[in-house]
C-alpha cells in the first residue's frame, strides 16, 4: 500500500483541479497537441523543481504520483463529457469506445479494415452513426448533397489541417476558400479542355513502354507481378506529366530501389491514421511515425526545385505544357508567383494523389476482368471491332465505347471507400433531415452507399459492369448515379478525374489489345481480395500476378 502524507494528499487533490480546469479551458479553446505536449512536460519539470526546491524527499516520485492524478482527472472528465447527454452528439447512437476518444477511430483506421466496420456499425445502428467524440458517419444517398456538393457544401474537416501547421497554400490541404479556389483553377488549366489534350501523346507512349515492360518482366511460365508493373508505369506517368520528365524518375526501367511508391502510400496512411486525431498528428510530427510524409515532402521539394531550375535551361523540353509549368508561372488574378513552399507541397500532392490511384483502380480493373471472362470476352470484342488494326487509341474513339467506361466505373465503385471528412459550421446544418449540431465531423462512408442494395441492387457487392449501360440489369434494377461518387463531387472533386479517366480508358484497352491475360494456375483470387487495406491508400498485400502471352497482332 502507498502511504501518502497529508501535505502530498492536497497536492493530489490540487491536481485533480487543475485537471478538471485544464478541461474547462481546452473545452473552449482548443490547442495544439504538440503545444500541449509541451506543456505537460513544462508543468511536470517545473513541479519536481518546485518539490526538490522545497526539500521534499523523492521528488520525482511525487511529481510523477502529481502528474498521473493529474492526467487521470482530465481524461475522466473529457470521456465522462464525452459520454454525457450534455454533449451535442449525445442523441446520435454509436459503440461507446469510439464516442469516448478519437484514438479508437484512428486505430481502426490504421488496420485497413475501417470501411467494413462502419458498413457493419450502419447496419447496426442506422444512417447516422457516432463514431467519434466529434464525428458522425453517414450513410444515405441524400446527405452527399448538403455535405460535398451543393453550393453552400461543407468546409474540410481538422483532418486536412497541414502536418506540422506548415503555412502553405496547397490544394488538398484547409485552406481559405478563396485561395483554394485560385489553386484550383491553375490545376484545371493542365487538367481539362486544351491543356489535358497536351498529355495524350506522353500517356500513349508511356502505355506503349508499359507493354514492353510487361514482356520483360515474364517469369519462365509468362507470369508476371501485374501490380508492381501497374505501379512503376503509373508514377513514370505521373512524373511525366507533373515534371514534364525533369524529374529522372524511370521505375519501368531501374525499379524503385528506393521505394518511392512504399514510402508515398505509407505518407498517406499516416496522414490518414493521425488525421483523425489532429493533436496526435502535431504530436506524431515531431516523431520518427511521420517519417514518411518527411520523405516524401523533400523528394517532391527536391523535384520541384530541378524543375524549377530545368525550366530557365532552354537545352531540355518534352514537347508538351506539364503541370509544374502552370503551377510555376504567375497565379492568374493577381499576378504574383507561387511561394516555392506551396509549389514543393502541391508537387507532393500530385505524385502522390495521381499514381497511387490510378495504378489501384487498374489493378482492380484487371483482376475483376480476369474473375469474370465473359465481361473480358465482351470488352475484348468491342475493342477489336473499334480497332481492327491495333491502330492508334485516340480519345474521341475511346470515349465512344460504353462498355469501356462501364467495366471502369465498375471496378471504381467496388474499390474507392473515401470517408472524406467535412466540418459543419457554428450554425449547424441539416443533413437528410436530421439537424446536426456545429463543429461536428461529418463524413459519408461511400462505400456504404457505393455498394447498398438501395443504390444498386441485390447483387450490388457484384462485378456488373452491365448495370451502367442503357437498360442496365433490367428495368427494376436501381442504379442511383448520385451514389457513385469515387472523384468525390463539389468544390473539393478531384481535379484529375478527366485526366485518370482518359489513362485508364487507354491502359485497359492496350493490354486487353495487346495480351492474352489469365491467372495463373494456383492463384488464389479470393485472398486478393482478402488482403486488401485501405488507409486511404491501399495496400495489396498479396500482389496480382497474371500470366500474359503477347498476341499475334501486337507483335
Ligand atoms: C482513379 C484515379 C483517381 C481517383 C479515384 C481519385 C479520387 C479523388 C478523390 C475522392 C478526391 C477527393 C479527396 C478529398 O476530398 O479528400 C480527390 C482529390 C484530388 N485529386 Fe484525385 N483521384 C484520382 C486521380 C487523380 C489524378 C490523376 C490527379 C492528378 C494529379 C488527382 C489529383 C487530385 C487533387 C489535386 C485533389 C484535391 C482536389 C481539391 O482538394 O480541390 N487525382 N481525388
Amino acid at each position: 500500500m502507498i502511504v501518502i502524507s497529508q501535505e502530498e494528499s492536497r497536492l493530489c487533490g490540487f491536481s485533480v483541479v487543475t485537471g478538471i480546469v485544464s478541461w474547462i479551458i481546452l473545452n473552449r479553446n482548443p490547442i495544439r497537441g504538440d503545444r500541449a505536449a509541451c506543456i505537460v512536460i513544462a508543468a511536470f519539470l517545473t513541479t519536481y523543481c518546485a518539490l526538490v526546491y522545497r526539500d521534499f524527499q523523492d521528488a520525482l516520485k511525487l511529481s510523477t504520483l502529481l502528474f498521473t492524478v493529474y492526467t487521470c482527472s482530465l481524461a475522466t472528465t473529457v470521456v465522462t463529457y464525452r459520454l454525457s447527454p450534455l454533449h451535442p452528439l449525445s442523441s446520435f447512437s454509436g459503440p461507446k469506445f469510439w464516442s469516448a476518444s478519437s484514438i479508437y477511430l484512428a486505430v481502426v483506421s490504421a488496420k485497413g479494415r475501417r470501411h467494413h466496420v462502419l458498413a457493419d456499425l450502419h447496419r447496426r445502428y442506422g444512417k447516422f452513426v457516432r463514431i467519434g467524440p466529434n464525428h458522425l458517419s453517414i450513410s444515405s444517398p441524400h446527405a452527399g448533397h448538403v455535405i460535398y456538393t451543393g453550393a453552400n457544401a461543407l468546409s474540410k474537416g481538422p483532418t486536412y489541417t497541414m502536418p506540422g501547421h506548415i503555412d502553405a497554400v496547397a490544394l488538398f490541404f484547409k485552406v481559405p476558400k478563396e485561395a483554394h479556389s485560385n489553386r484550383k483553377r491553375i490545376w484545371a488549366q493542365a487538367l481539362t479542355g486544351n491543356g489535358l489534350s497536351q498529355f495524350y501523346g506522353v500517356i500513349e507512349k508511356r502505355t506503349h513502354e508499359l507493354v514492353s515492360y510487361i514482356q520483360r518482366r515474364q517469369d519462365k511460365d509468362g507470369v508476371v507481378d501485374f501490380t508492381e508493373c501497374l505501379d512503376h508505369w503509373s508514377y513514370d506517368l505521373m512524373g511525366d506529366m507533373v515534371f514534364g520528365g525533369y524529374n529522372e524518375l524511370e521505375l519501368m526501367k531501374n525499379g524503385d530501389p528506393d521505394r518511392l511508391i512504399e514510402g508515398g502510400r505509407m505518407a498517406t496512411a499516416a496522414a490518414e491514421i493521425f488525421g483523425q486525431a489532429p493533436w496526435l498528428m502535431d504530436i506524431a510530427w515531431h516523431l520518427p511515425a511521420s517519417k514518411h510524409i518527411h520523405e516524401l515532402r523533400h523528394l517532391a521539394a527536391r523535384m520541384m526545385r530541378r524543375r524549377i531550375a530545368a525550366a530557365s535551361n532552354e537545352k531540355v523540353g518534352m514537347g508538351f505544357r506539364d503541370l509544374s509549368s502552370y503551377l510555376i508561372s504567375e497565379e492568374p488574378g493577381n499576378g504574383r508567383a507561387i511561394p516555392a513552399r506551396d509549389l514543393e507541397i502541391d508537387a507532393a500532392i500530385a505524385i502522390v494523389a495521381g499514381s497511387d490511384p490510378i495504378a489501384i483502380a487498374m489493378i482492380f480493373i484487371i483482376y475483376f476482368l480476369l474473375r469474370h471472362p465473359k465481361c473480358y470476352a465482351k470488352l475484348q470484342s468491342d475493342l477489336d471491332q473499334a480497332f481492327p488494326d491495333q491502330e492508334q487509341l485516340t480519345k474521341n474513339k475511346l470515349t465512344t465505347l460504353p462498355y469501356l467506361t462501364a467495366v471502369i466505373d465498375e471496378g471504381l465503385r467496388l474499390t474507392t471507400p473515401f470517408f472524406l471528412q467535412r466540418e459543419v459550421p457554428v450554425s449547424g446544418a441539416v443533413i437528410d433531415g436530421v439537424a446536426v449540431p456545429g463543429g461536428t465531423i461529418v463524413a459519408v462512408d461511400s462505400h456504404s452507399q457505393q455498394l447498398s442494395e438501395e443504390n444498386f441492387g441485390p447483387d450490388a457487392d457484384a462485378f456488373h459492369p452491365e448495370r451502367w449501360l442503357p437498360g442496365g440489369l433490367g428495368t427494376d434494377a436501381p442504379l442511383n448515379r448520385q451514389a457513385f461518387t469515387p472523384f468525390s463531387t463539389g468544390r473539393y472533386a478531384c481535379s484529375g478525374k478527366m485526366f485518370a479517366m482518359h489513362v485508364m480508358r487507354m491502359a485497359v484497352a492496350r493490354l486487353i489489345m495487346s495480351f492474352d491475360m489469365a491467372f495463373p494456375e494456383n492463384y488464389d483470387q479470393d485472398a486478393f481480395l482478402g488482403r486488401v487495406r485501405v488507409v486511404r491508400a491501399t495496400f495489396l498485400d498479396q500482389p496480382l500476378l497474371v500470366k500474359v502471352q503477347l498476341k499475334a497482332a501486337a507483335k
